[in-house]
């Protein structure tokens, strides 16, 4: 669906201040390549900065690169502009594709004008995605009288009105609830399913990408750091898992044999282990009395944290 091939964009900005006059040259995407199946989920995370945007406007046509290949289903973004938009969909969290002062439904009516959607599929559409996204009740109200949830799930259905192959996706749930948050990757899940949508997710929220993505790629300073597995990222950069044990009583020596110790207090003792928990909880519980034990998982969003930080994997993309 989606191949990029050695891509680079370039801003070149006049500078001011002491340095007036004098051009800065930012390389925000350096020399990117991936690709991208049809009906994938992918996560495209990093920092603020880090080149998400400026990949997404050369894929979605709206910057032409310097350098490198793009093919969009068969397309080029920025010279098929036309036939490509017809086959995308964006949602962008911070702002609304809905005209503000027009009832939803007229922005819908427009967009099908716009994208040239038959008034029977057009139809079909309203009538599916009014009733998986529970648009009814603000169906006729001005998108700036919506709830942020509201215009969430109306600017989803405009998005996907003309049957989008790909949706751009950038913070889809930003600022809701976690129940509207919950809606959200619902409905992306189910017509990521059953329309084979390819989604493109840029989002800060991990929990998002999570409940969504299986593959995730990490951006920083405009090179890709990771492309791969959640799972894969979790298993090889992930902090290792945790063994939290109540012994009946302080040991006097809280040190067991092949596991790393985290930290004691008292009877309560905290051991890093990777791999599978049964033995570390047999070499525990032969060590002394143990009262509980339990066990905590890395968690994803400080393994991304050190990544971002350490930049761990600039050696290059894993
Ligand atoms: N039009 C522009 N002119 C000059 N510099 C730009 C322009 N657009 C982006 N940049 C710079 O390019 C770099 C990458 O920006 P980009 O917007 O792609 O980052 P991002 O990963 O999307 O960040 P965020 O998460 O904050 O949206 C940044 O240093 C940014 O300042």
């Amino acid at each position: 669906m989606i191949t990029v091939h050695n891509l680079k964009k370039t801003f070149r900005t006049r500078q001011g201040g002491l340095l007036r006059g004098q051009t800065r040259v930012m390389e925000a995407v350096k020399d990117v390549s991936f690709s991208v199946g049809r009906g994938e989920i992918v996560g495209y995370l990093g920092p603020n900065g880090a080149g998400k945007s400026t990949s997404i406007k050369v894929l979605t046509g709206l910057l032409v690169p310097d350098s490198g290949q793009v093919d969009v289903g068969g397309l080029v973004p920025w010279q098929d502009r036309r036939a490509h938009v017809a086959r995308l969909g964006a949602v962008f969290g911070q702002r609304t594709t809905l005209w503000w002062d027009l009832p939803v439904t007229e922005s819908l009516e427009l967009l099908r004008h716009i994208y040239r959607v038959s008034a029977a599929r057009f139809r079909q559409n309203l009538h599916d995605f009014t009733e998986l996204l529970e648009l009814g009740p603000f169906l006729h109200t001005p998108a700036r009288a919506l709830s942020l949830g509201q215009r969430m799930r109306a600017d989803l259905a405009a998005a996907l009105l003309h049957d989008p192959e790909l949706l751009f996706l950038d913070e889809p749930t930003v600022g809701l609830d976690v129940v509207a948050k919950e809606r959200i990757r619902e409905f992306i899940r189910h017509v990521n399913a059953t329309r084979e949508v390819t989604v493109l997710l840029t989002t800060h929220d991990l929990t998002d990408v999570e409940r969504l993505a299986r593959r995730v790629m990490i951006i920083d300073h405009g090179s890709l750091l990771y492309d791969g597995a959640l799972a894969q990222l979790q298993v090889r950069y992930g902090s290792a898992r945790e063994l939290v044990v109540d012994f009946d009583a302080a040991p006097p020596d809280p040190q067991v044999p092949g596991l790393t110790l985290l930290g004691a207090d008292g009877p309560r003792v905290r051991y890093g282990f990777s791999g599978a928990a049964a033995t570390p909880i047999a070499r525990v519980t032969a060590h002394a009395p143990v009262r509980d034990i339990t066990v905590k998982e890395p968690d994803i969003e400080a393994t991304i944290r050190r990544i971002y930080e350490g930049g761990l994997l600039r050696s290059g993309v894993a």
